[in-house]
Protein backbone atom coordinates (compact mmCIF):
# COMPACT_ATOMS: atom_id res chain seq x y z
CA UNK A 1 0.00 0.00 0.00
CA UNK A 2 1.29 3.46 -0.89
CA UNK A 3 2.09 6.01 1.23
CA UNK A 4 -0.46 7.99 -0.49
CA UNK A 5 -2.98 5.23 0.39
CA UNK A 6 -2.16 4.94 4.16
CA UNK A 7 -3.17 8.51 4.10
CA UNK A 8 -6.19 7.89 2.27
CA UNK A 9 -7.12 5.09 5.15
CA UNK A 10 -7.11 7.57 8.10
CA UNK A 11 -9.02 9.76 6.62
CA UNK A 12 -11.87 7.26 6.71
CA UNK A 13 -12.70 7.94 10.11
CA UNK A 14 -12.44 11.93 9.75
CA UNK A 15 -15.17 13.54 11.62
CA UNK A 16 -16.39 17.10 10.20
CA UNK A 17 -18.08 17.59 13.74
CA UNK A 18 -15.45 16.88 16.20
CA UNK A 19 -12.83 18.88 13.58
CA UNK A 20 -15.28 22.05 13.65
CA UNK A 21 -15.15 21.50 17.31
CA UNK A 22 -11.94 21.41 18.06
CA UNK A 23 -10.51 24.14 16.32
CA UNK A 24 -13.34 26.64 14.99
CA UNK A 25 -15.20 27.62 18.57
CA UNK A 26 -13.23 28.87 21.53
CA UNK A 27 -10.28 29.23 22.26
CA UNK A 28 -9.23 29.19 18.86
CA UNK A 29 -12.46 30.98 17.67
CA UNK A 30 -12.17 33.36 19.85
CA UNK A 31 -13.27 36.86 18.60
CA UNK A 32 -12.96 38.97 21.85
CA UNK A 33 -9.17 38.83 21.78
CA UNK A 34 -7.09 41.10 19.07
CA UNK A 35 -4.36 38.74 19.26
CA UNK A 36 -6.52 35.59 18.70
CA UNK A 37 -5.76 33.03 15.50
CA UNK A 38 -9.44 33.90 14.19
CA UNK A 39 -8.75 37.53 14.34
CA UNK A 40 -5.37 36.80 12.80
CA UNK A 41 -6.17 34.89 9.84
CA UNK A 42 -9.37 36.53 8.45
CA UNK A 43 -7.35 39.78 8.72
CA UNK A 44 -4.55 38.54 6.35
CA UNK A 45 -7.15 37.03 4.27
CA UNK A 46 -9.31 40.32 4.43
CA UNK A 47 -6.06 42.74 3.82
CA UNK A 48 -4.63 40.77 0.74
CA UNK A 49 -8.11 40.54 -1.17
CA UNK A 50 -8.54 44.48 -0.11
CA UNK A 51 -5.39 45.24 -2.18
CA UNK A 52 -6.63 45.47 -5.67
CA UNK A 53 -4.68 42.84 -7.05
CA UNK A 54 -6.84 39.60 -6.82
CA UNK A 55 -9.84 38.88 -8.64
CA UNK A 56 -11.28 37.63 -12.40
CA UNK A 57 -14.48 34.86 -12.87
CA UNK A 58 -13.20 31.63 -10.51
CA UNK A 59 -11.98 31.10 -7.75
CA UNK A 60 -10.97 27.19 -6.51
CA UNK A 61 -10.95 26.56 -2.66
CA UNK A 62 -8.40 23.25 -2.63
CA UNK A 63 -9.70 20.96 0.31
CA UNK A 64 -12.28 22.82 1.95
CA UNK A 65 -12.70 20.44 4.24
CA UNK A 66 -16.28 21.61 6.25
CA UNK A 67 -15.26 25.34 6.14
CA UNK A 68 -16.93 28.54 4.89
CA UNK A 69 -15.02 31.15 6.28
CA UNK A 70 -11.74 30.72 4.35
CA UNK A 71 -13.64 32.19 1.61
CA UNK A 72 -15.10 35.32 3.62
CA UNK A 73 -13.07 38.25 1.84
CA UNK A 74 -12.01 36.26 -1.12
CA UNK A 75 -15.43 35.64 -2.69
CA UNK A 76 -16.40 38.81 -3.09
CA UNK A 77 -13.34 39.22 -5.90
CA UNK A 78 -15.10 36.89 -8.21
CA UNK A 79 -17.98 35.79 -10.17
CA UNK A 80 -17.57 32.28 -9.63
CA UNK A 81 -16.46 29.78 -6.43
CA UNK A 82 -15.98 26.37 -6.74
CA UNK A 83 -15.45 24.66 -3.67
CA UNK A 84 -13.85 20.97 -3.12
CA UNK A 85 -12.77 18.12 -0.43
CA UNK A 86 -11.72 14.76 -1.13
CA UNK A 87 -14.32 13.37 1.75
CA UNK A 88 -17.69 12.88 0.60
CA UNK A 89 -18.56 13.61 4.86
CA UNK A 90 -16.84 16.99 4.26
CA UNK A 91 -19.00 17.95 0.97
CA UNK A 92 -22.01 17.01 2.65
CA UNK A 93 -21.07 19.40 5.18
CA UNK A 94 -20.53 21.77 2.94
CA UNK A 95 -23.57 21.45 1.28
CA UNK A 96 -25.84 21.51 4.37
CA UNK A 97 -24.33 25.44 4.90
CA UNK A 98 -24.47 26.29 1.47
CA UNK A 99 -28.06 25.32 1.72
CA UNK A 100 -29.15 26.47 5.23
CA UNK A 101 -29.69 23.15 6.16
CA UNK A 102 -30.43 22.60 10.35
CA UNK A 103 -27.49 21.36 11.80
CA UNK A 104 -25.30 23.06 9.49
CA UNK A 105 -22.36 24.98 11.53
CA UNK A 106 -22.81 28.34 12.45
CA UNK A 107 -20.50 30.45 10.89
CA UNK A 108 -22.35 33.95 12.15
CA UNK A 109 -19.34 35.08 14.40
CA UNK A 110 -16.89 35.02 11.16
CA UNK A 111 -19.06 36.75 8.85
CA UNK A 112 -19.77 39.36 11.25
CA UNK A 113 -16.07 39.43 12.01
CA UNK A 114 -15.20 40.06 8.24
CA UNK A 115 -18.21 42.88 7.34
CA UNK A 116 -16.67 44.81 10.26
CA UNK A 117 -13.35 44.21 8.80
CA UNK A 118 -14.30 45.48 5.50
CA UNK A 119 -16.52 48.61 6.92
CA UNK A 120 -18.94 49.11 4.76
CA UNK A 121 -21.45 48.68 7.36
CA UNK A 122 -22.90 45.67 5.35
CA UNK A 123 -25.32 43.43 7.28
CA UNK A 124 -23.72 39.87 7.82
CA UNK A 125 -26.80 38.50 6.04
CA UNK A 126 -26.32 40.08 2.92
CA UNK A 127 -22.42 38.44 2.72
CA UNK A 128 -23.95 35.36 3.60
CA UNK A 129 -26.47 35.35 1.19
CA UNK A 130 -23.93 36.24 -1.65
CA UNK A 131 -21.79 33.76 -1.00
CA UNK A 132 -24.30 30.58 -0.72
CA UNK A 133 -25.08 32.31 -4.43
CA UNK A 134 -21.36 32.46 -5.20
CA UNK A 135 -20.56 29.18 -4.35
CA UNK A 136 -21.75 27.09 -7.87
CA UNK A 137 -20.06 23.59 -7.19
CA UNK A 138 -18.78 21.46 -4.60
CA UNK A 139 -16.54 18.51 -6.13
CA UNK A 140 -14.29 16.16 -5.15
CA UNK A 141 -10.83 16.53 -5.16
CA UNK A 142 -7.03 14.42 -4.96
CA UNK A 143 -4.32 16.86 -4.79
CA UNK A 144 -2.21 13.57 -5.55
CA UNK A 145 -3.36 13.36 -9.23
CA UNK A 146 -2.24 15.48 -11.80
CA UNK A 147 -5.34 17.16 -12.43
CA UNK A 148 -7.05 17.49 -9.06
CA UNK A 149 -10.16 18.00 -10.18
CA UNK A 150 -10.70 15.78 -13.02
CA UNK A 151 -12.43 16.98 -15.61
CA UNK A 152 -14.41 19.59 -13.98
CA UNK A 153 -11.60 22.05 -13.83
CA UNK A 154 -9.04 22.13 -16.66
CA UNK A 155 -5.59 23.35 -16.41
CA UNK A 156 -4.61 27.04 -16.79
CA UNK A 157 -8.39 27.66 -16.52
CA UNK A 158 -8.52 29.24 -12.42
CA UNK A 159 -8.21 32.71 -11.36
CA UNK A 160 -7.14 32.20 -7.90
CA UNK A 161 -6.96 29.30 -5.42
CA UNK A 162 -7.55 29.36 -1.52
CA UNK A 163 -6.24 26.43 0.17
CA UNK A 164 -5.94 25.81 3.97
CA UNK A 165 -4.47 22.98 6.26
CA UNK A 166 -4.90 21.00 3.13
CA UNK A 167 -1.42 19.73 1.91
CA UNK A 168 0.31 19.62 4.51
CA UNK A 169 -2.53 17.55 6.00
CA UNK A 170 -2.55 15.60 3.28
CA UNK A 171 0.32 14.33 1.84
CA UNK A 172 2.11 11.05 3.67
CA UNK A 173 5.72 13.83 3.17
CA UNK A 174 7.35 16.79 1.71
CA UNK A 175 8.04 15.30 -1.70
CA UNK A 176 4.43 14.21 -1.89
CA UNK A 177 3.60 17.96 -0.33
CA UNK A 178 5.71 19.41 -3.22
CA UNK A 179 4.17 17.18 -6.18
CA UNK A 180 0.43 17.98 -4.80
CA UNK A 181 1.29 22.19 -4.71
CA UNK A 182 2.61 21.11 -8.63
CA UNK A 183 -0.81 19.56 -9.35
CA UNK A 184 -3.14 22.62 -7.89
CA UNK A 185 -0.82 25.23 -9.58
CA UNK A 186 -1.54 23.82 -13.21
CA UNK A 187 -4.73 24.72 -12.40
CA UNK A 188 -3.96 28.47 -12.21
CA UNK A 189 -3.67 31.24 -15.19
CA UNK A 190 -0.13 32.48 -15.55
CA UNK A 191 -0.17 35.43 -13.24
CA UNK A 192 -3.03 34.06 -11.21
CA UNK A 193 -3.38 34.09 -6.87
CA UNK A 194 -2.55 31.49 -4.14
CA UNK A 195 -3.82 32.30 -1.14
CA UNK A 196 -2.49 29.49 1.13
CA UNK A 197 -2.57 28.75 4.68
CA UNK A 198 -1.00 26.13 6.85
CA UNK A 199 0.27 24.68 9.89
CA UNK A 200 3.64 25.13 10.87
CA UNK A 201 5.82 22.25 12.86
CA UNK A 202 2.35 20.31 12.96
CA UNK A 203 3.04 16.19 13.37
CA UNK A 204 -0.63 15.15 14.03
CA UNK A 205 -4.24 16.08 14.43
CA UNK A 206 -7.39 14.50 15.80
CA UNK A 207 -10.95 14.66 14.49
CA UNK A 208 -12.88 12.17 16.19
CA UNK A 209 -11.60 8.92 16.19
CA UNK A 210 -9.16 9.60 13.21
CA UNK A 211 -5.29 10.73 14.47
CA UNK A 212 -4.15 12.28 11.10
CA UNK A 213 -0.59 12.37 10.44
CA UNK A 214 0.71 15.73 9.07
CA UNK A 215 4.33 16.55 7.35
CA UNK A 216 5.99 19.06 10.04
CA UNK A 217 6.86 22.45 7.92
CA UNK A 218 8.59 25.77 8.71
CA UNK A 219 8.31 28.85 6.91
CA UNK A 220 11.63 28.13 4.83
CA UNK A 221 10.23 24.95 3.80
CA UNK A 222 7.15 26.77 2.60
CA UNK A 223 8.71 29.34 0.89
CA UNK A 224 10.83 27.10 -0.51
CA UNK A 225 8.21 25.03 -2.16
CA UNK A 226 6.02 28.10 -3.20
CA UNK A 227 9.40 29.78 -4.95
CA UNK A 228 10.23 25.99 -6.46
CA UNK A 229 6.55 25.53 -7.94
CA UNK A 230 6.62 29.33 -9.75
CA UNK A 231 5.43 31.94 -7.49
CA UNK A 232 6.69 34.98 -6.34
CA UNK A 233 5.87 35.79 -2.99
CA UNK A 234 3.90 38.70 -2.50
CA UNK A 235 3.12 38.13 1.40
CA UNK A 236 4.41 35.91 4.28
CA UNK A 237 2.88 36.14 7.64
CA UNK A 238 3.21 34.12 10.19
CA UNK A 239 0.94 33.21 13.94
CA UNK A 240 2.99 31.57 17.03
CA UNK A 241 -0.09 29.60 18.90
CA UNK A 242 -0.53 30.56 22.13
CA UNK A 243 -0.38 28.06 24.88
CA UNK A 244 -4.42 29.09 25.52
CA UNK A 245 -4.95 27.40 22.03
CA UNK A 246 -2.66 24.91 22.40
CA UNK A 247 -6.15 22.58 23.62
CA UNK A 248 -4.86 18.85 22.90
CA UNK A 249 -6.39 17.60 19.35
CA UNK A 250 -2.88 18.70 17.44
CA UNK A 251 1.03 19.98 18.49
CA UNK A 252 0.82 22.66 16.12
CA UNK A 253 3.48 25.21 16.54
CA UNK A 254 1.74 27.68 14.73
CA UNK A 255 0.13 29.30 11.33
CA UNK A 256 1.54 30.74 8.19
CA UNK A 257 -0.18 32.67 5.89
CA UNK A 258 1.03 32.85 2.29
CA UNK A 259 -0.28 35.15 -0.76
CA UNK A 260 1.94 34.27 -4.10
CA UNK A 261 1.47 35.24 -7.73
CA UNK A 262 2.01 32.25 -10.45
CA UNK A 263 4.66 33.63 -12.10
CA UNK A 264 3.58 34.58 -16.20
O1 LIG B 1 -5.37 28.19 13.37
S1 LIG B 1 -6.55 27.57 13.85
O2 LIG B 1 -6.64 27.41 15.26
C1 LIG B 1 -6.55 26.01 13.13
C2 LIG B 1 -7.56 25.63 12.29
C3 LIG B 1 -7.52 24.36 11.71
C4 LIG B 1 -6.46 23.52 11.99
C5 LIG B 1 -5.43 23.94 12.84
C6 LIG B 1 -5.48 25.20 13.40
C7 LIG B 1 -4.26 23.08 13.15
N1 LIG B 1 -4.46 21.71 12.73
C8 LIG B 1 -5.00 21.63 11.39
C9 LIG B 1 -4.97 20.21 10.88
F1 LIG B 1 -5.41 20.15 9.59
C10 LIG B 1 -6.40 22.19 11.34
N2 LIG B 1 -7.78 28.41 13.33
C11 LIG B 1 -9.07 28.22 13.95
C12 LIG B 1 -9.84 29.50 14.09
S2 LIG B 1 -10.04 30.30 12.56
C13 LIG B 1 -8.38 30.38 12.03
C14 LIG B 1 -7.72 29.03 12.02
Amino acid sequence: MSSIQTVAESYQQFNPKAYLQNNYVPPRADFSSEDSVVQWKLRCLADACAKGEIGGHTLVDIGSGPTVYQLLSAFELFDEVVMSDYLEVNRAELRKWLTDQPGAFDWTPYIKHVCMLEGKGEAWQEKQKRLRERVKKVLPVNIHQPNPLGKEIRSGSVDALVSSFCLEACSPNMEALEKALGHITNLLKPGGHLLLIGALEESYYLAGEARINVVPVTEEMVRNALSDSGYTIKDFQTYIMPSTMKVGVDDVNGIFFAWAQKMA
